[in-house]
């Protein structure tokens, strides 16, 4: 059981919040902290405050609570005795593997993988997720274009210098407004915003444009089909030309809806032909799954919606899935230990909750109410912009993965404070729209309550 509905009483942040954060930042920077969170009383999809403060929310740690605050099924896990090991001792994984993990895997990656891919690694995070997905695919380029899965000596020698041959001028081909990371190379192929980027060395990878749709899609059909042709065009060249220059492309990495860059979207049609664009030019597809993975766009996998014959090459994951990780084709499994690996490759006990998520996910039918909930959410989103075309305007979503643009960065700022001030905690994506990103036992009686609020708010602005 959860709460009925928001309760604000004080200011957010409220004054024992304020407290805390001011005594934190003595020792770090605490400017993009809200609020501290009570997390004993957090229940469901309500977050409470220091203060005492019951927030319906509707970003769920950046997309990562699958099943909201608390959930007695998650709870009970961690009074079994049994699992008590598994949280105290966290294995290295890739030198001494508990007995259980393989189980452990079946029961939670295994059970849910993608289909046509079978294998897996697990990582901690999505940025190390998508960093090892790199490296799978350049290592799977050298061993491809050498003939031979073992490195040569002069590669061996070379790589020591950072010469070629052992270090190539490999590239992964990214989208502009695409997140899939901070570290040096996932950052390489990060382009939200620019503080995230400026002052680090990057590598000088190819990107091509992603498609920005008008909506209402029906009312958009031709441009739309033009504006996505004219991406698919640049994505091609843009590899052909890197190629061309001596800088080969051994990946695309895509998000089936680009979740930090604006919630951008594209057709079922324009990942097919991407999909055809890396077989026709011989490039792994990685489909980055972290923010759009676990049910949230109504399909456990957004790119499900896609329904290709031939699979994406790697799918990597982590947020609402608890554990990073990469799923991966059979053939570009690498063939040499200790190439892919770190101290830990994730954390065993975060699999014991997961296998609970995916039992409570299939027992509780979230995947339908995540499509049903969805629609409230859209058409609510479309009924606001409606009334307020000054305000707002793009409402687009699949499943629960909903959006709405707002006028401009100044408006988005003043409605997202004011909502928070109502009881409602919401999210940015760009510019100048707001992303929705409850977690998947999110019901309509939420979205009630989410627009007799925006209802209030937007009356106001
Ligand atoms: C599509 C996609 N790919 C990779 C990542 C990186 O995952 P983490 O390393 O944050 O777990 C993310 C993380 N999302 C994210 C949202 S805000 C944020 C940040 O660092 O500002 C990161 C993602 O959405």
């Amino acid at each position: 059981e959860e709460y009925d509905r928001p309760l604000v009483k004080t200011p957010i942040p409220g004054p024992h919040s304020k407290e805390l954060l001011k005594e934190l930042s003595q020792i770090q920077l605490t400017q993009s902290m809200s609020y501290c969170v009570d997390y004993e009383r957090s229940k469901g999809n309500y977050i409470v405050d220091a203060d005492g403060n019951i927030l319906l929310d509707l970003f769920q740690q950046i997309a990562s609570l699958p099943l909201g605050y608390n959930h007695p099924a998650l709870l009970k896990v961690m009074q079994d005795p049994k699992t008590a090991s598994s949280f105290v001792n966290r294995a290295a994984l890739g030198l001494f593997p508990p007995v259980s993990f393989l189980q452990n895997i079946k029961d939670a990656l295994l059970s849910v993988a993608p289909p046509g891919l079978p294998e897996i690694t697990t990582m901690a995070c999505g940025t190390c997720s998508v960093e090892n997905a790199f490296k799978l695919a350049f290592i799977n380029y050298m061993s491809k274009h050498r003939g031979d899965p073992e490195p040569s000596l002069e590669e061996l020698n070379t790589c020591m210098l950072s010469q070629s041959p052992g270090t190539p001028p490999l590239t992964i081909l990214s989208f502009d407004k695409g997140f899939h990371g901070r570290t040096m190379g996932a950052l390489s192929t990060t382009r939200s915003k620019a503080m995230a980027r400026v002052n680090i060395p990057v590598f000088d990878w190819p990107v091509a444009p992603f498609p920005y749709l008008k909506y209402p899609l029906d009312k958009h059909e031709k441009e739309n089909k033009a504006e996505e042709q004219r991406c698919l065009e640049l994505t091609r060249k843009a590899i052909i030309d890197s190629n061309k220059a001596g800088k080969p492309v051994a990946g695309i990495i895509v998000e089936p809806i680009q979740g930090e860059g604006g919630d951008n979207h594209a057709s079922v049609d324009f990942f097919r032909s991407l999909r055809n664009i890396a077989k026709e030019l011989d490039v792994l597809l990685i489909v980055d799954e972290v923010q759009t993975g676990c049910g949230s766009t109504g399909k456990f996998w957004a790119h499900e919606h896609w329904g290709l014959d031939d699979p994406p090459d790697i799918v990597t994951f982590a947020k609402k899935m608890l554990i990073g990780g990469l799923y991966h084709k059979p053939e570009i499994r690498v063939q040499q230990p200790l190439r892919i690996f770190n101290t830990w490759m994730g954390d065993q006990s975060k699999l014991l909750l997961l296998k609970e998520v995916i039992k409570v996910i299939q027992e509780e039918g979230l995947l339908q109410r995540v499509q049903e909930a969805g629609q409230v959410l859209l058409s609510g989103l479309e009924n606001v912009q409606d009334k307020y075309p000054g305000l707002f305007s793009r409402a687009r979503g699949e499943g629960t993965f909903c959006a709405i643009d707002c006028y401009d960065s100044d408006v988005r700022a003043e409605f997202l404070t004011r909502m928070r001030a109502e009881g409602v905690e919401l999210g940015g994506s760009g510019t100048h729209s707001i992303r929705f990103r409850p977690s998947l036992i999110f019901s309509t009686q939420h979205a009630d309550i989410l627009f007799e609020i925006t209802e209030k708010v937007a009356s106001e602005i």
